[in-house]
């Protein structure tokens, strides 16, 4: 790979010894990985793949998945390089926490979050770019998530919102991606000797918007993918001269893992508890993660929290979508209804008017003249949900990916909505009359899936 002379020159200065191998490691191949969702099924054909575990994360394995394949459609993996995997595991919240995710678009930390909230507390997702937060959309979709709201705002729109809120902040921060060279060598091409320094000035932004957000004693956990010390120590060092409120904590390095470098920064021995991830080193690409703890103190103003809004009609319709399904025990969700369509917004979620919101919880269904159609999203949110259930096959689910009406084995008894399993996985709704399911596959993703453009 042709890296820049200056790129070179800047490593060799900084590795010494080291930047022979650092060098060679560009021509390296790039690792590939996934990670597991551990609150869906695993099916046989997961199974098969999930030969080579990621030694720090219990969730991930090293290997390729095919983004057609149902599993992934039904949002049962994640594709994620393994080095970005050790964000997640590090940033790994607690049951129940207020987490943000900063700077979050397409979702690959927003979806490993989720793994550990296990659909308790309240995560805010947040993608500034209006272009890049439909991926982060659809990918929070697809892992069923009924605690996440995603916000589509700058830093400072949310620190208005939420000043003092969150238990625990991950700032992935936008940067100026060197360790991502091999992987997407086009990034290449943007690098020039200054570029690190800009990615600094809108990462310290960024930072000075995220602390305002934070608990007494939260977390902010700040990653790059980049090996600049300007965006890795010298920004921590910054954090910790301008907000003496924050201590450093310890990560534990495995797998080839390494302190990061105090003598890159000012020398404060502190900021070897960070951690620095080259590629000659480990089987992944290029990252820098630090765990910060926050002692200050923070004027958090008590908010409102959402409330219901629904007219007692469409509460009607939505009761009898419930007692024609028969389901007894529904999330403990605030409804809302945004036109014709119903939203369930976390508990938690307060009141916010400044910044913008692009899905304010999951879109539950929407209401046509009298009756309630629940939406994909609800189907793909079902785990736990007792909704009635029907199982398919996989010549079945092609169809079904397809915009097909398709036939099952034996009719039901009786008529009506069921979420179609494949392998156990909630895939979608189908409405079944007798032996006949009536497609509500998507419009919008339907697809020509065949054995195999779809194998995992
Ligand atoms: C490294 S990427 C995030 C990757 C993501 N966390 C994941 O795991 O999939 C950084 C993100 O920051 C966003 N960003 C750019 N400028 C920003 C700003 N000023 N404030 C917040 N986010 C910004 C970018 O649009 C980009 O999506």
């Amino acid at each position: 790979m042709e890296l820049p002379a200056e790129f070179i020159s800047k490593y060799k200065k900084l590795l010494g010894d080291e930047a022979p191998a650092f060098l060679a490691a560009f021509d390296g191949t790039v690792e590939k990985g996934f990670r597991v969702n551990p609150n869906k099924a695993v099916t046989p054909a997961m199974t098969a793949k999930m030969t080579e575990r990621i030694p720090y994360s219990p969730i991930g394995y090293y290997g390729r998945v095919n983004g057609n394949a149902m599993e992934h459609l039904a949002g049962a993996v994640y594709s994620q390089e393994p080095s970005a995997m050790t964000v997640g595991e590090f940033a790994r919240p607690e049951l129940n926490e207020r987490v943000l995710d900063l700077c979050a678009a397409p979702g690959g930390k927003t979806t490993h979050l989720l793994s550990y909230l296990k659909q308790t507390g309240l995560l805010v997702t947040n993608e500034i770019n209006p272009k890049r937060v439909t991926a982060l959309g659809d990918n929070v979709e697809r892992y069923g998530a009924l605690n996440t709201v995603i916000t589509n705002a700058a830093p400072d729109a949310l620190a208005k919102e939420f000043s003092g809120f969150f238990d625990r902040i991950l700032v992935d921060a936008p940067c100026s991606g060197e360790g991502m060279f091999r992987k997407d060598p086009d990034a290449v091409q943007y690098w020039t000797p200054d570029y690190p320094a800009e990615c600094a000035t809108r990462q310290r932004e960024i930072l000075t918007e995220a602390v305002k957000m934070l608990k007494p004693g939260g977390h902010l956990i700040y990653s790059t993918c980049t090996f600049a010390p300007e965006e890795d120590e010298q920004m921590m060092a910054w954090l910790l001269k301008t907000y003496p409120e924050f201590e450093l904590e310890p990560l534990t390095k495995t797998a080839g893992m390494v302190d990061a470098k105090p003598e890159w920064a000012d020398g404060n021995p502190e900021l070897a508890k960070a951690v620095r991830l080259f590629p000659h080193r480990m089987r992944g690409e290029g990252h820098f993660i630090a765990k910060l703890i926050y002692h200050g103190e923070t004027a958090a103003k008590p908010k409102r929290t959402v409330r219901d809004e629904l007219t007692p009609a469409n509460r009607q319709l939505w009761q009898d979508f419930l007692d024609k399904a028969g389901v007894k025990h529904f999330p403990p969700l605030v409804l809302q209804a945004h036109g014709d369509q119903l939203y369930g917004i976390p508990a938690a979620m307060p009141l916010t008017r400044k910044a913008k919101v692009f899905r304010s919880g999951i879109l539950l269904g929407s209401f046509k003249k009298k009756r309630f159609e629940p939406s994909y999203a609800l189907a793909l949110a079902s785990d736990a949900i007792d909704l009635p259930k029907i199982a398919i096959d996989h010549d079945q689910w092609q169809k079904y990916v397809h915009g097909e009406t398709f036939q099952l084995a034996t009719a039901v008894k009786k008529n009506g909505f069921r979420v179609l399993t494949c392998d156990d996985l909630p895939v979608g709704f189908g409405k079944v009359v007798g032996s006949t399911v009536k497609n509500f596959f998507p419009k919008g993703l339907r697809f020509l899936a065949t054995p195999d453009n779809t194998s995992l």
